[in-house]
């Protein structure tokens, strides 16, 4: 190396003469610098071999050739031939029009009139002639030393709206940014903040104006808005993780007259997922439906103001339903339908949970249930008023997790019991109902375990005084109802546990514990359901299984619709039961779904380090 030394700092001599600025460029180098080195290569020096792999290496040549390319580009300094084009091609067409006709004329005319071609042109004059900056008015001469520091924001409005909301400043008047929508133009602009003070829009001055008459100057105005604001002085940051509720109420901000801005509103229903991307204001979040993360946000009321309302509307109206806020249904829990045996049961183990007598009370129920609620609704159960929103996580199990619980809900005759069965039979050894408990004795033919759990009186009420009963009742004097620990012996196995539920026992079986995964059962529309039903037997107190008759169609669709207004948020899938073989198909694959995909479920259920 010692001996190259000298010649190599020797080269930054003629190496400077051909800099690529003035000479032949850095390859043409690279070039001589390898016939220099090919001397000192037949004579060995250190190093001189390792020097001269490496720059004759042809990754080096290439980079330095694209090098030398970008330098040439440089260089050449390119303008646009014209700066009118779209002038230019307007003149060709007219000439072409009076030139005679040839199919090349014709094709050439076509082009130049194609709107895309015209559009291109159009592009290539604006950035020829660099109009695509805004263009600002001139900043008066004379501005006084105090005078505040403003900025000025120019946003194309486009089919959205801005994304921000203004209000009037109580005290001062001026009209403030009162919150910018996530997603929105403005925010996206990241020019606008809550808090910034309009001064003018489009050129017009804002002092002493209404709200409103803002609004309306921004409606009229069209393409570029420009606003002059003086900046807040510590934009506000947001900081809060982004969280995910399960709406368990209904909400419509068209008929809710206290929304700060309707059009900003978010409409939701009973059971949406919804991302709140920011908890800034005390009364109004902001949010999105996850079925629509694309799109910017929208106003909801905070879980705050909702309970505020919620009272408001509790002692104010409670026998009227609220016109934007339908309240969720009270947790009454318990409410139970007694259960009892008959001589017709079967024997094996498949038939656990299928009593018929228990199915028959549980039909007697149903109506009576529905009516205690809104008994108990008009007469202040004030647990209603708990929750409008519920946090959510996505979970999703472990295969070496348990099971989660199936709970099948429907107005009786729906078909729940049908399905549950034809799940059951498709494979007993992977999915089984719970034993119900009785304080009955046990018949000569039953056995302990199998049709039932055969209790005392006692214990049968510590289960129920200690919350272990999923539902229970009393049938001619005994007591009759699933458990907590019935399911979890189930699970316990590895197997699915499926049963059907009223749907006032849900709030009970939610918890971390059981995980239910809960499925309406819905009937399809009465005309369909009077054809697919016309074999159908619902069973009833007498000997003789009945044949469905309208006024029960009608009957089992009111209850339909009355279960889902009052506990739809906690469906986390419907089936509408119309063709029993694909109801069937449908709840096969929701069943595999619930354990085995991602599903939104309470927080409370997951501790952080599982959240997927
Ligand atoms: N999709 C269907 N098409 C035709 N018949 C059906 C369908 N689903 C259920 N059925 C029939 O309707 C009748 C009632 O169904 P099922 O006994 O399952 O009702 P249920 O919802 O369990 O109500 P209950 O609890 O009152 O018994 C049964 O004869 C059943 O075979």
């Amino acid at each position: 190396m010692t001996e190259l030394k000298p010649r190599v700092q020797g080269i930054p001599g003629w190496l400077s003469g051909l800099a690529p600025a003035f000479g032949p460029g850095l390859s043409q180098i690279l070039r001589l610098v390898l016939q220099e080195l090919n001397l000192f290569y037949s004579r060995d020096v250190n190093g001189v071999c390792l020097l001269y792999d490496l720059l004759h290496s042809p990754w080096l040549q290439a980079l330095l050739k694209v090098y030398d390319c970008l330098q040439e580009f440089k260089e050449k300094k390119l303008v646009p031939a014209t700066t009118h084009a779209q002038t230019l091609s307007c003149e060709v067409v007219g000439i072409l029009r009076e030139t005679p006709k040839s199919p090349e004329i014709q094709e050439l005319r076509q082009i130049l009139q194609d709107p895309h071609f015209k559009a291109l042109l159009s592009a290539h004059d604006t950035v020829a002639q660099k109009d695509f900056e805004p263009l600002l008015p001139p900043l008066p001469d004379n501005i006084p030393e105090s005078e505040e520091a403003m900025r000025i924001v120019c946003l194309v409005k486009n089919q959205q709206p801005l994304g921000a909301t203004i209000k009037r400043h109580e005290m001062t008047g001026d009209i403030l940014v009162a919150r910018v929508i996530h997603g929105g133009l403005a925010e996206r602009s990241g020019l606008l903040y809550a808090g910034d003070k309009l001064v003018e829009v489009n050129g017009v001055s804002v002092e002493g104006l209404e709200p409103e008459q803002v609004i309306h100057i921004l409606a009229m105005s069209r393409g570029t808005i420009m606003f002059k604001v003086v900046p807040v002085s510590a934009p506000p940051v947001n900081s809060q993780k982004m969280v995910y509720v399960r709406a368990m109420i209904e909400y419509w901000p068209q008929e809710d007259p206290t929304i700060p801005c309707m059009d900003a509103g978010l409409p939701f229903q009973k059971g949406d997922i919804l991302q709140i991307v920011d908890q800034n204001d005390a009364l109004w979040w902001q949010a999105r439906k996850i079925s629509d993360l694309g799109t910017c946000a929208g106003l909801i009321p905070s879980n705050h103001l909702l309970k505020r309302k919620q009272r408001e509307f509790w002692w104010s109206q409670p026998y009227q339903p609220h016109a934007h806020l339908k309240p969720t249904i009270c947790e009454c829990a318990n409410i139970s339908a007694p259960v009892c045996a008959s001589q017709g049961d079967r024997h094996d183990a498949l038939s656990s949970g299928f009593r018929r007598s228990m199915r028959l009370c549980r039909r007697k129920s149903h109506l009576g249930q529905l009516r205690a609620a809104e008994v108990c609704k008009a007469g202040g159960c004030l647990s209603a008023l708990a929750a409008p929103y519920e946090e959510v996580v996505r979970y999703q199990r472990c295969p070496s997790d348990k099971h989660r619980l199936i709970v099948l809900v429907g107005p009786s005759g729906v078909g729940v019991n049908e399905l549950r069965r034809q799940l059951i039979e498709l494979n007993p050894n992977h999915f089984q109902s719970a034993v119900p408990h009785t304080t009955r004795s046990k018949k000569s033919y039953e056995m302990d375990g199998r049709e039932y759990h055969y209790v005392s009186k006692e214990t049968f009420e510590s289960l129920v005084y200690s919350h272990r009963m999923l539902e229970y009742g009393e049938y001619k004097g005994h007591l009759y109802g699933t458990s907590v620990d019935a399911v979890q012996t189930v699970l316990d196995e590895g197997k699915i546990c499926v049963m059907d539920l009223e749907p006032q026992g849900i709030q009970v079986a939610r918890t971390q514990e059981l995980k239910p995964y809960v499925i309406f059962i819905k009937p399809s529309n009465m005309s369909c359901m009077k054809q697919s039903r016309k074999n159908a037997k619902m069973i009833t107190d007498y000997f003789v299984d009945m044949k469905f008759k309208d006024e029960d169609l009608q009957e089992m669709e009111d209850l339909a619709q009355k279960m889902e207004t009052q506990f739809g948020q906690f469906f986390d899938h419907v089936i509408v039961n119309d063709n029993l073989q694909d109801a069937c198909a449908q709840l096969l694959s929701a069943v595999q779904k619930a354990q085995e995909e991602p599903q939104w479920v309470p927080a409370t259920w997951v501790s952080s380090d599982t959240e997927s």
